[in-house]
């Protein structure tokens, strides 16, 4: 038996680094920077006017006030977007509109509201200190430098300053296409009735949600029949355009395995990690790809998802946070645990106000087909190896999910 920390080490190799590939921003979100983005231009490119008023001298206007308004010229009217903008000469206005480019020889800017809303002319009821409402050349982004270092992740703020500075491609960790297939001559897919025997697949829906949150392209192959020509024929014809594969089922220690059947001997190696539940586990490279076999439970599948894949992906994306929250909790309730394996239960955690620990009781019980406890669930609850009894009271880990 090897220990999770093994499995997710050896999954996490397995994966490797993705290579960088230069995506449209509309197809980079959540994904991870792989290099560098410096600024090919300044933010704000041009001083502009951070209000819709008048472009002026702030000396020509230092006596205004509401009881002694200052008269200046109008010569011009800005609104953003002008480029070509006349420079202002001493003792006029500009009228001008936020975003607007700020014109030569004006220092500042006086909201409409503190004005007349003049033309041709305008009254000025406020004095404008040097350089009021005016947005510098720079003063967000300059020109040359980082605008995003490598390994941001790139959400919409992210992505709106790759926009801004001019970039419609950015060079990220290409996500991987994923092939997920479930196992089981059992397996029915809607509309189909259920025979007595039969249940309706649900692994690949779960790995599918949970592999595209991640920003992978996924595929499925919802219900293999436990042959192992079957299986073959469904995958191999496929494997040249997958990154990875993830299997679910047919892994343990039946008559039927077909995973394990099928691929034992072709690069793929099985073993049993020190956990409850997600024991059964398989990872190797079939024709060069990497393949990983989560057991077929669907709470072994989850779990597995959680302990293996989630971070070994997150890494191979260029994340550096690969580990959900940890946190420590009082336990509302005694729980068993194996001896020897790690214990992966479902919990529900609350922090009450004020309270530095927060409380962890569990979601059903440790069976690993108890899918429905999962739907209520907000974290798992992490007994270590060497525990067998957890008390009520005491503290233990917790990942939230
Ligand atoms: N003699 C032993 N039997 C079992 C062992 C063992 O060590 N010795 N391990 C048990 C554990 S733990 C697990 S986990 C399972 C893993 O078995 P498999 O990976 O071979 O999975 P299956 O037998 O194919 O399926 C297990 C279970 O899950 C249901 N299932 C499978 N696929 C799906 C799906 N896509 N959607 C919904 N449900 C699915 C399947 O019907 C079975 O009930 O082995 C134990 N046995
Ligand atoms: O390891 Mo199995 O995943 O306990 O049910």
């Amino acid at each position: 038996m090897i220990s999770v920390d093994e499995h997710r080490a050896a999954v996490t190799e397995l994966l490797g680094t993705r290579p960088g590939v230069e995506l449209p921003l509309a197809d980079c979100a959540g994904l991870v920077l792989a290099g560098d983005v410096r600024a090919g231009v300044a933010l704000p490119p041009f001083d502009n006017s951070a209000m819709d008023g008048y472009a002026l001298r702030s000396v020509d206007v230092v006596e205004a006030s509401d009881d002694s308004p200052v008269e200046l010229p109008v010569s011009e009217d800005i609104p953003a977007g002008r480029t070509d903008v006349p420079a202002l000469l001493p003792g006029t206005a500009h009228r001008i509109m936020t975003g607007a480019p700020m014109p030569p020889g004006a220092d500042s800017v006086v909201m409409v509201e503190r004005t007349d809303g003049g033309t041709g002319k305008v009254r000025i009821f406020a004095a404008a200190a040097p350089g009021a409402h005016v947005r510098r050349t720079g003063e967000d982004v300059a020109a040359g430098s980082v605008a995003l270092a490598r390994g941001s992740v790139l959400g919409p703020a992210q992505l709106g300053l790759a926009s801004a500075v001019g970039l419609d491609r950015l060079l990220v960790h290409a996500p991987p296409r994923v092939l997920v297939v479930s196992t089981g001559t059992e397996l029915v897919l809607p509309p189909d009735e259920l025979r007595h025997g039969q249940i309706y697949e649900s692994n690949s829906v779960m790995l599918v949600a949970g592999l595209r949150a991640l920003g992978c392209h996924v595929e499925s192959i919802r219900s293999v029949a436990d042959d192992v020509e079957t299986f073959r024929a469904a995958i191999e014809p496929r494997l040249a355009s997958t990154d990875l594969v993830v299997t679910s089922g047919g892994v343990s220690a039946g008559a039927y395995e077909v995973v394990k059947d099928a691929l034992t001997g072709a690069g793929v190696s099985f073993r049993k990690v020190a956990m409850q539940p997600g024991g059964p586990q398989g990872l190797g490279r079939w024709d060069g790809v990497p393949v990983v076999t989560l057991p077929g439970n669907p709470v072994s599948v989850l779990v597995s998802f959680e302990a293996f894949l989630r971070p070994a992906l997150l890494a191979s994306l260029g994340h550096s946070g690969t580990d959900r929250q940890h946190v420590r909790a009082r336990l509302i309730e005694t729980l068993q645990s194996p001896k020897g394996k790690r214990q992966f239960r479902r919990g529900y955690y609350t922090q009450a106000q004020g309270e530095v620990t927060g409380i962890v009781g569990p979601r059903g019980g440790p069976g690993s087909h108890l899918l429905a406890a999962f739907t209520q669930a907000n974290c798992l609850i992490v007994l270590p190896e060497d525990v067998t009894e957890a008390a009520e009271g005491s503290e233990v880990d917790v990942l939230l999910l």
